[in-house]
């Protein structure tokens, strides 16, 4: 759906060119929910214009469904930008004008519409985000939550093919960033609209997106499915951005350094195999001990994961981790690099 290839954009800095974006790389495929994560500084805005094509690319190009779109001007440029609808941090609404008022108001810009039409869609796409009852009333008077529904409901009135989602959650507190979340992956659902979300937290990504990147100093460190990026972080920015979703979880591989003897591993459990007592059973098969030395479990969308770092001693420790992985858990022997071949003949010492 949006393609972004070798994008490079440079700012003028008080000592010199500051590179905002030094050659991303990203596709978004039609009809799922993309994150793009990043701390402060890691390009983010700049990527939001370029793709909602507020700005150009030094170099590189993007394509919107197939279509190269870096150059395009005037009356395409427009009708490219009413495809990419936009949701942002701080709501944008137009405080003299009513809930109904403020949606209909993409609407009127394009000219295309008759009142009554106009009317019968603002209706309708209130109804969707649940906020009908309070048409009449005015930005002032609606809750955080409420403000971002009738942010969310304006920029689907022109049936766009993408919703870009810039930080639409920062503002808001944990639960009505839930409700939030759990609208954009219901319009997903029931429209198909390819959604892009882009926000420096990872408690956002888990909960909504099937894919992600992560962005740092204006690159792409880390992009793939959800799971794996947040379950199996490789680059020390994703690591970071995980640790601060978790904060208990970030001890992680302290609690690995601290192991008293044993052989520590990182066990992953995902899907059924997280509510099953696969541990106790494979421990007492092998005659093998385990410590917890740390943990965290939860879900990554509706996927429940168990994660923990054991230390496993006693009798056939290299059976235990045989058994655990046959039985659909994920090992990572922990102070050891993770490359299969050594993996296996770590196995074998223990
Ligand atoms: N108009 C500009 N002029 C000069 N430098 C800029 C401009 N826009 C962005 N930059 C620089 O480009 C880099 C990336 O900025 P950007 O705003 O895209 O990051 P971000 O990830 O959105 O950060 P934040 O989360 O703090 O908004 C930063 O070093 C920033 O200072």
């Amino acid at each position: 759906m949006i393609r972004l290839e070798g994008i490079t954009k440079s700012f003028a800095g008080k000592e010199g060119a500051v590179a905002a974006l030094d050659g991303i790389d990203l596709t978004i495929a039609r009809g799922e929910i993309f994150g793009i994560i990043g701390s402060s500084g890691a390009g983010k805005s700049t990527l939001v214009r370029l793709i909602n094509l507020l700005e150009r690319p030094d170099g590189g190009e993007v394509f919107v469904g197939g279509e190269r779109v870096t150059d395009a001007r005037g009356q395409r440029l427009r009708a490219l930008r009413r495809s990419i609808g936009m949701v942002f941090q701080h709501f944008n609404l137009l405080s003299a004008r009513t809930v109904a008022g403020n949606v209909a108001y993409p609407l009127e810009l394009t000219g295309a519409y008759g009142r009554n039409e106009i009317a019968v869609r603002v209706a309708a796409l209130l109804d969707r985000v649940g906020l009908s009852e309070h048409a009449r009333k005015y930005p002032r008077q609606l809750s955080g939550g409420q403000k971002q529904r009738v942010g969310i409901a304006r920029a689907l009135a022109c049936e766009p093919a993408v919703l870009l989602c810039d930080e639409a959650t920062s503002a808001l507190d944990p639960q009505t960033t839930g409700a939030v979340l759990d609208l954009l992956r219901q319009i997903n659902r029931d429209l198909g609209v390819t959604v892009a979300l882009i926000t420096h937290e990872m408690d956002v990504i888990r909960r909504a997106c099937d894919r992600v990147a992560v962005l740092d100093r204006g690159r792409v460190v880390e992009e793939g499915p959800v799971t794996r990026v947040f379950l199996h972080p490789r680059h020390a920015a994703t690591l970071r951005l995980v640790r601060e979703a978790e904060p208990d979880g970030g001890s992680l591989d302290a609690a690995a350094a601290s192991d008293l003897g044993g052989r520590a591993v990182r066990l992953t459990f995902t899907g059924p195999a997280a509510h099953k007592p696969i541990l106790g059973r494979i421990a007492r098969e092998n005659l093998v001990d385990y410590a917890i030395l740390a943990g965290r479990v939860g879900h990554i969308r509706e996927t429940p994961y168990a994660q923990f770092i054991v230390s496993l001693s006693g009798r056939d420790v290299a059976g235990a981790i045989a058994g655990l992985r046959a039985s659909g858990v994920d090992v990572e022997l922990q102070g050891v690099a993770p490359v299969p071949e050594i993996e296996e003949r770590a196995c074998h010492v223990v």
